[in-house]
């Protein structure tokens, strides 16, 4: 039979106090007066027995074991000593069944073996900060502060031995149980001690409670405490940094000031060693110059003796070179007398013929300007000549001019255009050989009622005539008489008359055409005029009559069609003007360039989709040459005209409708104005009425056209057999011009 003992109620005045024999006693601690608990009521009879009397010596033993741990309170934390003997569940059956109920059956944790407890990390960390942030102990707050410690711990140490009781009476419990189960009788004994210790536990628990809130609220004291410890902590350490930092800087600045200090020290000790070596080098050049100057003295006084010595020396010898000279000398001076007396017979010798030849070429100077005063003579007698040849070439080219006609007429046909070769028109030229002036159009094949087929060939006769191959160059070889004649003060017209396309502009204004042609020859002429005293000033005009409107080709593009210009003559002077057009005084060749190519933008710009502005307005390019002479004081003024006229075709061919039909209808009434004119000069009666003013173009060229001019018109011919009706049109309108002969000319020469 296993021994089992009854647990008693840890009083110090109870029967527990009686420690049973020979059992070693083990650390408890002591029971305070919170866990006082009134000893359990004694029930009868039940502790008689042997085993019961060891069972409460077991007890008195544990009562013992608390008190004597009590002494050492504090020293065995952490360490709780392993309970004597533990009590064992399967010890003892009465019938061989387990005695008592399970340990859950009583509300007891079933863990039986003790867990050494141990004091929290954190009030072991409070320990060790206390002792670092105040190694010397002492104050108010740090007592406090330890026995709070001391407190804490003291609750650990009660918490684990009250855990530890509790486990050895639960266990003894069980053993008492099992027991119990054996003898009936102890039954209601050991229910009573049962419920007895489960009150104890129940008590013992509930103080185990209380220590443990207590010791929380400690824990949380001691966190409490140990956040400010540490706060305390930091702000010491961030004020004995900022010590610290304060401290560095003021050694910094002592350490700068010191130096400070002896950089000054050390500047002034380098100036004063600097000026000691200067006074040293001061005394030293001194003293050199001193010994230099003693030995110069030296060395002057030995080179002055020398010096003296070698003058001396010198002397002599240039007194006896004199010697030698002086003998010399006298013996050359004696020879040379002898010479010179010779030099001067000879001399005078030539002096004598000099005068001789300088007669002779005075008599030659006289001679030749004899001579030259006869040569200017002759050359006044020869420019003379020149001048009064110059008129009489003049009067020669006139009469020429006169004698070909002062209206004459050219006929020019353009060469085919790309693919129109196939569509030409049969043209002949019968007389090629000689000059050509002839041209014959073939016309379609005519069936007579006989079925003869007859071909009608359209001959015309002009001053020449240019075929498809003639070049601008060659034509212009054939005008350039004309304007030779403006340049001698007559007034030129050339025009151009032809339908649309027959290369009207072509011949009058392209890059090669007569209008720079023209004004390049004038240049050159001007040029080789000058040796005869002639010089020149040249203005161009150029205008078009647009609907009989006359428009400024040289003005703003905008003022075309708007601004209005009239047209105003000087029948004193015979002269022609138009108000408010530009006129550019032609300085060099080239500008004629810069002209053509600024009417030819305006009339670009004035052009619209519906009209070639260049084929409905006729253009008149106006070049007045005044030429003066120096010599002779004769003035002259000649105007060349160079027309290019607007499309010359029929108004029932061309179909037009609306402002079409206008232009048409101005064009032709102007060309028909221009024939008028013609036929009326060429009827010869004096006197007679000249239709000028029926139209702005023949009005524009009142004195330019008639009896005081010389005149010229192409009639230009496309090769085209669609063009043929209106190429014979204007070869018979060409042919009565050249029918008409105009009055002589007169040149306006002015003395
Ligand atoms: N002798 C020629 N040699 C070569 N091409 C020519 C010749 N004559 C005229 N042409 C060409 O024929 C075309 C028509 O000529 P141009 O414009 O001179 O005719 P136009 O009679 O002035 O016509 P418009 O009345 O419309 O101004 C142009 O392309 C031109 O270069």
């Amino acid at each position: 039979m296993m021994q089992s003992g009854l647990p008693r109620p840890t009083t110090r005045d109870g029967p527990s106090k009686i420690p049973p024999p020979g059992r070693p006693l083990q650390s408890m601690p002591p029971p305070n007066s919170t866990n006082m608990m009134p000893p359990p009521p004694k029930p009868a009879g039940t502790l008689r027995t042997s085993r019961s009397n060891t069972n409460l010596n077991n007890r008195t033993s544990l009562a013992e074991r608390a008190g004597q741990s009590g002494k050492h309170t504090g020293k065995s934390i952490g360490t709780p000593a392993p309970m004597g003997r533990t009590p064992s569940v399967n010890r003892g059956t009465a019938n061989g069944r387990p005695l008592g109920r399970s340990n859950s059956s009583l509300g007891v944790r079933p863990q039986m073996t003790p867990t050494p407890y141990s004091r929290p990390a954190s009030a072991q960390g409070m320990q060790d900060e206390g002792e670092y942030l105040f190694p010397e102990g002492g104050g108010a707050r740090d007592s406090n502060f330890g026995m709070r410690m001391k407190d804490t711990s003291d609750l650990h140490s009660k918490l684990a031995h009250h855990e530890a009781e509790i486990r050895e009476l639960k266990s003894m419990y069980m053993e008492s149980r099992q027991e119990s189960s054996q003898n009936k009788d102890k039954e209601i004994q050991w229910e009573t001690q049962r419920v007895t210790l489960e009150a104890r536990i129940a008590q013992l628990q509930m103080e185990l409670e209380t220590y443990r809130k207590r010791a929380a609220e400690l824990e949380r004291a001691l966190e409490d405490e140990r956040r400010d410890r540490r706060s305390e902590r930091e702000d010491a350490i961030r004020k004995l940094r900022d010590e610290t930092d304060s401290m560095k800087r003021q050694h910094q600045q002592q350490v700068d000031s010191l130096e400070r200090k002896w950089r000054l020290e050390m500047m002034d000790e380098k100036a004063n060693r600097t000026r000691e070596v200067q006074s040293m080098q001061n005394q030293l050049a001194m003293e050199k110059q001193r010994i230099e100057m003693q030995m110069e003295g030296t060395g002057r006084e030995s080179r002055s003796l020398k010096m003296e010595l070698d003058a001396k020396i010198a002397e002599l010898e240039r007194e006896r070179a004199m010697n030698n000279t002086l003998r010399d000398k006298i013996s050359e001076t004696d020879s040379l007398s002898l010479g010179m007396e010779s030099t001067t017979r000879a001399l005078r010798a030539r002096i004598e013929t000099l005068e001789n030849a300088g007669q002779s070429q005075a008599n030659d100077y006289a001679a030749l300007e004899r001579a030259l005063q006869e040569q200017i003579e002759k050359n006044k007698i020869t420019e003379e000549k020149l001048r009064n040849e110059e008129i009489i070439r003049r009067k020669l080219h006139n009469q020429v001019q006169e004698l070909k006609g002062n209206i004459r007429v050219f006929c020019r046909v353009r060469p085919t255009l790309g693919d129109e070769a196939t569509h030409a028109a049969e043209i002949r030229f019968p007389n090629t050989d000689g000059e050509s002036t002839e041209i014959e159009f073939v016309g379609a094949a005519d069936k007579s009622a006989l079925g003869k087929e007859t071909v009608k060939t359209h001959p015309f006769q002009f001053d020449k005539v240019f075929g498809p191959a003639a070049q601008n160059e060659h034509v212009f070889e054939e005008i350039s008489q004309l304007v030779q004649s403006a340049l001698d003060g007559y007034n030129v017209c050339i025009f151009c008359y032809g339908q649309t396309g027959s290369g009207k502009t072509h011949t009058m204004s392209s890059q090669d055409g007569m209008i720079p042609r023209a004004v390049h020859q004038i240049y050159a002429v001007a040029q080789s005029l000058k040796e005869k005293g002639w010089t020149y000033r040249m203005e161009g005009n150029f205008v078009e009559v647009y609907n009989e409107n006359i428009n400024d080709l040289l003005g703003r593009v905008d003022d075309l069609d708007k601004k209005k210009h009239e047209i105003r003559h000087d029948p004193k002077e015979q002269k022609t003007t138009i108000t408010g057009i530009e006129t550019v005084v032609l300085e060099n060749p080239q500008q004629v360039n810069n002209i053509l190519n600024h009417a030819q933008n305006t009339r670009s710009v004035a052009a619209t989709a519906a009209n070639e502005r260049s084929s409905r307005s006729h253009s008149v390019f106006i070049l007045k040459l005044i030429g003066t002479n120096s010599v002779t004081g004769q003035r002259s003024e000649g105007t060349l005209n160079l027309v290019d006229l607007a499309g010359s075709e029929r108004l029932a061919h061309s179909q037009a409708t609306g402002d079409r039909l206008k232009e048409t209808q101005s064009i032709n009434r102007s060309l028909a104005c221009l024939g008028d004119v013609i036929a009326a000069l060429g009827s010869g009666k004096e006197g007679a009425h000249i239709p000028y003013r029926n139209s702005k173009l023949t009005y524009l060229l009142q004195y330019s056209l008639g009896g005081n001019s010389k005149c010229l018109m192409f009639v230009m011919v496309s090769p085209m057999q669609a063009h043929l009706s209106e190429s014979l049109t204007s070869l018979k309108f060409a042919t009565k011009v050249n029918n008409t002969t105009i009055g002589t000319a007169k040149k306006v020469v002015k003395a």
